[in-house]
């Protein structure tokens, strides 16, 4: 279980930047695509190829659509908690797909997203953009953890919040170490799931972990 540090970085909170508005130029980013094709024997100016380099900048543009995606925003649109209601919220089995920051390797997953509300509670959709903004970045799973119970803690300020994430790991599966059929689990708490092991424990049961 990770120890994130709370509370969350300034970075966290900046909008960062999109793939369309920062200094590379498609243009530059479709040539990198040709060199890179070049670089592995092929030509990117046979028939096959011509389009291929629009293709996957458009591709990655979707990919890595959470670097101009801010969860300040998503957060921000709160309604107030229904009265009588004061158990934990949950979405359960929420899939993604990322990649990893050292391969640029997919990570395919499901994770778990709940918070105890304080007064507040925020659309169950939003747990799931929530998890959308982190995955479609570069990523290795113990910060994309951290940074979604983060910045549910800061933007909604529930009592607490606590993300568990499973996932595969291309880069583990389809080079290097070749070893099919693992998952990487990670999870992070703040507020009462890391203070009472009580409230970690019904978070663990709700996820089917213990
Ligand atoms: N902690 C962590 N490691 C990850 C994640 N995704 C990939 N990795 C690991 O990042 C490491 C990068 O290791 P390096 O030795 O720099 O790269 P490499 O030579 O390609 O490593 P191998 O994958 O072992 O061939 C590998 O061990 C990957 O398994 C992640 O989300 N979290
Ligand atoms: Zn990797």
């Amino acid at each position: 279980m990770s120890n994130a540090t709370f509370p969350v970085s300034k970075a966290l909170q900046k909008k960062p930047l999109s793939p369309n508005t920062n200094s590379v130029s498609r243009e530059a980013a479709e040539e990198a695509v040709r060199v890179l094709i070049r670089w592995l024997g092929d030509d990117p100016s046979r028939e096959g190829l011509t389009d291929t380099p629009a293709r996957v900048t458009r591709a990655f543009g979707e990919w890595f659509s959470g670097y101009s995606e801010s969860p300040a925003d998503i957060l921000s649109r709160t309604f107030e908690e229904v009265a009588g209601y004061d158990d934990i919220v949950i979405v359960r089995g929420i899939g993604f797909e990322s990649f990893c920051e050292h391969h640029m390797a997919p990570i395919i997953g499901t994770a778990h997203v709940a918070y105890l509300p304080d007064r507040r509670v925020i659309g169950l959709s939003k747990l799931a953009r929530l998890v959308d903004i982190y995955a479609r970045r570069l990523q290795i799973q113990e910060k994309m953890t951290a940074e979604i119970v983060n910045s549910l803690q800061v933007f909604l300020k529930p009592k607490g919040a606590a993300v568990m994430i499973r996932a595969d790991h291309h880069c583990m599966s389809t080079r290097g170490i070749r070893k099919h059929g693992t998952d990487t689990v990670t999870s992070s708490f703040t507020g009462v799931f890391r203070s009472d092991p009580l409230w970690q424990q019904r978070f663990l049961h709700l996820v089917g972990l213990c």
